[in-house]
């Protein structure tokens, strides 16, 4: 099978979306992994004024917990705000990364289905490896699904 064909096979559907603070470093996002054969949901916003990271990581959040998004990415200024938004949709488990290695391991072990990622911490390199790394990665399983079962037991 062609490099191109197994990158294919595995695409999966991913939603984006950020605050104001990451319009910019948002949009690289969609067109790197478009560019790599994944099919992108970039729900905004498009407009540079400032707007509440909550609704945001929201509305993303809700695609995944749905089931209508495979996979989400989003961003603010930190990551912080809008992971916190993100993780109160119940089936959602999202983590900020700043590292290759972390965004790996929220995938192979936390079953993780949503990054977090900040604008004003990491530059467009860095990024664009983190959410690579992300979506390159596979839930392990085994002990790990006992222990992302414990944190869906907390969702109640
Ligand atoms: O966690 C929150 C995010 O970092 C926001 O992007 C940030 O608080 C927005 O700040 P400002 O309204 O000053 O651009």
């Amino acid at each position: 099978m062609s490099e191109k064909a197994l990158v294919m096979s595995t695409a999966k559907r991913i939603v984006l979306s950020s605050d104001h603070a990451a319009i910019e470093l948002r949009q690289a996002i969609a067109r790197h992994i478009e560019a790599k054969g994944f099919t992108v949901q970039d729900i905004g916003p498009t407009t540079p004024e400032s707007t509440h990271y909550p609704k945001h990581g929201e509305a993303a959040a809700r695609a995944v917990a749905s089931g209508e998004a495979d996979l989400g990415v989003i961003l603010c200024g930190t990551g912080q705000g809008i992971m916190m938004a993100a993780n109160k949709v119940k089936g959602i488990r999202c983590g900020v990364c700043s590292d290759t290695f972390s965004a790996k391991m929220i995938r192979a072990h936390n079953n993780a289905n949503m990054l977090s990622i900040g604008a004003r911490v990491v530059g467009e390199g860095l990024a664009l490896e983190i959410v690579d790394a992300f979506l390159g990665a596979e839930f392990e399983g085994g002990r790990h699904g006992t222990r992302v079962d414990m944190i869906t037991e907390i969702e109640g």
